[in-house]
């Protein structure tokens, strides 16, 4: 198990080429941290890193967040059609396990808001001990996918051997099946 008596730490992580370049600002990273640190009880600190959308530098900062003991990494941006969209292609890559549930479900809401959700190719998977979940780029994106599928992210780090999360239960309903 990750110890707990540390800071639990999630991973943050943008793929924009235009954020890693200060073209913009970054703020879908920020609607990020804004949610964890609205839902999380337990003390907890972000590693947070802003790259381009490049493959293989997706795929090494995944694993140097792993490595950095990241119970949970959520990437944003880079999970569309586009040329340079590849965050699920480094996802896949690096995971051991892959979780489509993740996916579907992100998809499934994000169409109430906006026809192109089907566009998104995000997932989510296990590396090591860690859950890498993929989110759109788009600021709104954010929300509207953690909302969906934060409930089940307690329970899926319980069963990897994760640090078990403390959340404000006004903020959001988690679930644990009783085992
Ligand atoms: N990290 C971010 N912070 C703020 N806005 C963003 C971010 N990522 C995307 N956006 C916004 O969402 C729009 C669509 O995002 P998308 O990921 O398609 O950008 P992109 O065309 O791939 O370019 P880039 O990789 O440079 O972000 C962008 O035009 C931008 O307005
Ligand atoms: N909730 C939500 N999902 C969304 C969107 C959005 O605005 N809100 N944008 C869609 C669009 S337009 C695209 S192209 C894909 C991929 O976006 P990305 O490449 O920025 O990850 O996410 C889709 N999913």
């Amino acid at each position: 198990m990750i110890k707990t008596m540390e800071k639990i730490k999630i991973g943050m992580l943008t793929c924009s080429d235009r954020a890693a370049a200060n073209i913009y600002e970054d703020i879908s990273g920020k609607e990020i941290m804004s949610f964890f640190e609205e839902v999380l009880q337990n003390p907890w600190k972000p590693i947070y890193r802003v790259i381009p959308d490049e493959k293989e530098h997706i795929v090494s900062t995944l694993k140097s967040m792993a490595e950095e003991q990241c119970a949970l990494i959520v990437t944003t941006g880079g999970t569309g059609p586009a040329p340079r969209d590849v965050t699920p292609e480094a996802t896949e890559e690096v995971c051991d396990k892959l979780l489509p549930g993740f996916g579907e479900l992100m998809r499934q809401v994000s169409l109430q808001y906006v026809p192109t959700a089907i566009l998104s190719r995000q997932t989510a998977g296990i590396y090591k001990q860690s859950l890498i979940v993929n989110l759109p780029g788009k600021p709104s994106a954010i929300r509207q996918c953690l909302d969906a599928v934060f409930p089940a992210i307690p329970y899926c780090l319980d069963l990897i051997g994760g640090p078990y999360l403390v959340c404000d239960e006004m903020k959001v309903k988690v679930f644990r099946p009783k085992r």
